[in-house]
């Protein structure tokens, strides 16, 4: 330190103290005022007369309990003085004293006293008020190493109050992610002035960790360059933020699901696209079509009959078409196809949890149905609870998913079809009675192809047109014969039949013509009755004519029989009769082949 006062000449002191912009005087040995600048001269005004002496009174530190007079003689002797709480003016204000002694050349004594506000401290003790925040507060300094801890941090963090030293010593000790290299970062922006912010993780006494943000920022009133680390514990925001974004993932997860059903739907409405044109020429099936076209524009429910592959499904499509729901989903369920204790969560869904495996949420397909159709194929193998279930739908258009405590409502038309015989089923007392009434309000029967033979040549041609495109064929042309074969056919499969069968003829055939060869490697050989090991099929004579549950049976068997007992897949039962395998195991459990 410099000695520059003994040197400097007295005007230039005061001038200099005069610039202070706090209260700042130079007193004699007597106590005589030499010098008193504007700041200093204001608050004697506030004192009254002061007779041009200054009371040694006002230099008493009223925090400090020592002997006041014995701090003032010491002052005397040693030529410095430091008081942290004088209390000088009117009202009584806080300041800062520094006092010095100054003895001239020739042996003259001078105290210069400047007095400073409170807040230019180095060492304000604000620990009193820092107890009082919610906020974890440490002091630290440039290097991590912690001088100072509010009484939060040790609540938070479980250290024992009575044992301050065994607390916190460096930052490094409790934040669980320090990393010398982010510090050294961070670091730099702090000596230059600007705060850091981060989210880590402090680690509690008894080795739990708590979620914090941290925010660093310089200590504007320390000398000694020290920081203030406020920490806020947001272990409760953490837990929202959790939960918001589990919440954020079950919507992600939902809008996959319905992004999902939408898909199957779009593809359900394709398909749909795909089998509107109904090919007749049939007077009888005129009819029908006829009363397809009364019965779409109307909300009623309709049921339709009809043999296996009759175009049921296709009628249903139709009907769909020509409603006003035409641009609203059409949805299938084919009852038969699906296992009995699926067909519940299908229809209604299901909550997440409802069941073991109920990972997500499922919407039912009533409810993917909302505003269109749905379609229920093959009503006649719905087990009896659920036909409780579905009346009740029908009745009040609405229901609750599985696991679910809300019921949702629907406006959903319901088109369902069977091949059953639904009166002997409600004999049986398999089919309820009240949902048959609810479901035929408008019955459509759909007539099998044998009784309406006018329509073979049409679908037949309409089929090889399909295939020719499918299978990159050029047939143009069919031999006479071919018709009578199949005039002569009974069609148990009826049109789903014909339709396979011309795929695989135009499979085997050459060229543009449909030849009777074509034909007869598959149903040819059903008629004709080839190698005595082969089973042969023959159409019963007009006096044995047989029920149509009969015909089926044995048909079904024969054909069994030619597969080697093998029902689905690649040469299986249900492809050469062009049914669904399930479909086929059903009819055979209903028939009584195994
Ligand atoms: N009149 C028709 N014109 C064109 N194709 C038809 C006609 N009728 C039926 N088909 C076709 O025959 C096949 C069987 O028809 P569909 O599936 O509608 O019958 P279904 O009576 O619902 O059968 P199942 O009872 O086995 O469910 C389909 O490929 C369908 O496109």
């Amino acid at each position: 330190m410099i000695a520059a006062h003994s040197l400097l000449p007295p005007y230039l002191i005061s001038n200099w103290l005069a610039a202070l912009p706090f209260p700042a005087l130079v007193v004699g040995s007597d106590h005589r005022v030499l010098f008193a600048n504007a700041h200093m001269n204001a608050l004697f005004d506030e004192l009254g007369p002061q007779n041009g002496y200054f009371d040694p009174q006002y230099l008493l530190d009223k925090s400090d309990e020592r002997q006041p007079t014995q701090k003032v003689n010491n002052f005397l002797q040693s030529g410095e003085y430091v008081a942290k709480n004088i209390q000088i003016g009117f009202p009584p204000r806080n300041f800062f004293l520094r006092a010095t002694r100054v003895v001239t050349e020739e042996d003259q004594e001078y105290f210069c006293c400047v007095l400073t506000p409170q807040k230019f401290l180095d060492d304000v003790d604000y620990s009193e008020l820092l107890d009082t925040v919610s906020s974890l507060v440490m002091q630290m300094d440039i290097d991590g190493n912690i001088h100072y801890l509010n009484e939060r941090v040790f609540e938070k963090l479980g250290y024992d109050l009575s044992q301050p030293e065994l607390a916190v010593r460096h930052i490094r000790d409790i934040d669980r992610h320090y990393d010398e290299s982010a510090w050294s970062e961070r670091r730099q922006e702090l000596r230059e002035g600007r705060g850091v912010s981060y989210f880590t993780q402090f680690s509690r006494r008894d080795g739990s960790l708590m979620p914090v943000e941290v925010n660093v920022i310089p200590d504007r009133f320390s000398i000694s360059r020290r920081f203030t680390l406020t920490a806020q514990d947001i272990t409760e925001q953490k837990a929202v933020e959790d939960r918001l974004r589990e919440a954020l993932l079950q919507v992600k997860e939902l809008s996959r699901e319905y992004q999902r059903e939408n898909r199957q739907l779009k593809q359900t409405i394709r398909q749909q696209g795909h089998a509107k044109e109904i090919i007749s020429v049939d007077p009888g099936y005129q009819k029908v079509l006829r009363k397809v076209e009364q019965v779409a524009p109307t909300q009623t429910t309709v049921l339709i009959t009809g043999e296996t592959g009759t175009g049921k499904e296709l009628v249903a499509g139709r009907i769909h078409a020509l409603s006003y729901r035409a641009d609203k989903p059409l949805i299938t369920v084919d009852c038969s196809a699906l296992p009995p204790d699926l067909i519940e969560s299908e229809l209604f869904g299901y909550r997440k949890g409802a069941f073991t495996g109920a990972s997500e949420h499922k919407i039912g397909r009533f409810q993917a149905a909302d505003g269109g159709t749905i379609f229920l194929d093959e009503i006649g193998e719905m087990p009896l609870g659920l036909q409780t279930r579905l009346l009740r739908v029908l009745q009040e258009r609405t229901f609750t998913p599985l696991g679910g405590t809300r019921p949702i409502s629907v406006d959903v038309r319901v088109i369902a079809a069977t091949n059953r015989d639904l009166r002997a089923e409600i004999d049986k007392g398999t089919f309820r009675q009240d949902l048959f009434f609810r479901l035929s309000v408008f019955p459509i029967h759909n007539p099998p192809l044998r009784e309406r033979p006018a329509d073979i040549g049409p679908l037949l041609w309409h089929f090889i047109q399909k295939f020719n495109v499918r299978l990159n064929r050029k047939v143009t042309k069919v031999e006479p014969a071919v018709m009578d074969l199949l005039s002569s056919y009974p069609f148990p499969g009826n049109i789903r039949e014909l339709e396979n069968l011309t795929e695989r003829a135009l499979i085997v055939s050459s060229g543009d013509t449909l030849r009777q060869a074509d034909i007869r490697l598959e149903v040819g050989a059903l008629k004709a009755g080839p190698g005595p090991e082969q089973p042969v099929w023959q159409q019963p004579s007009q006096e044995e004519l047989l029920t149509l549950e009969e015909h089926q049976r044995q048909y079904i068997a024969y054909v069994l029989e030619l597969t080697g007992g093998k029902v689905s897949g690649k040469g299986g039962a249900a492809g050469i009769l062009g049914m669904n395998a399930q479909t086929l195991f059903g009819r055979m459990r209903k028939l009584g082949l195994r």
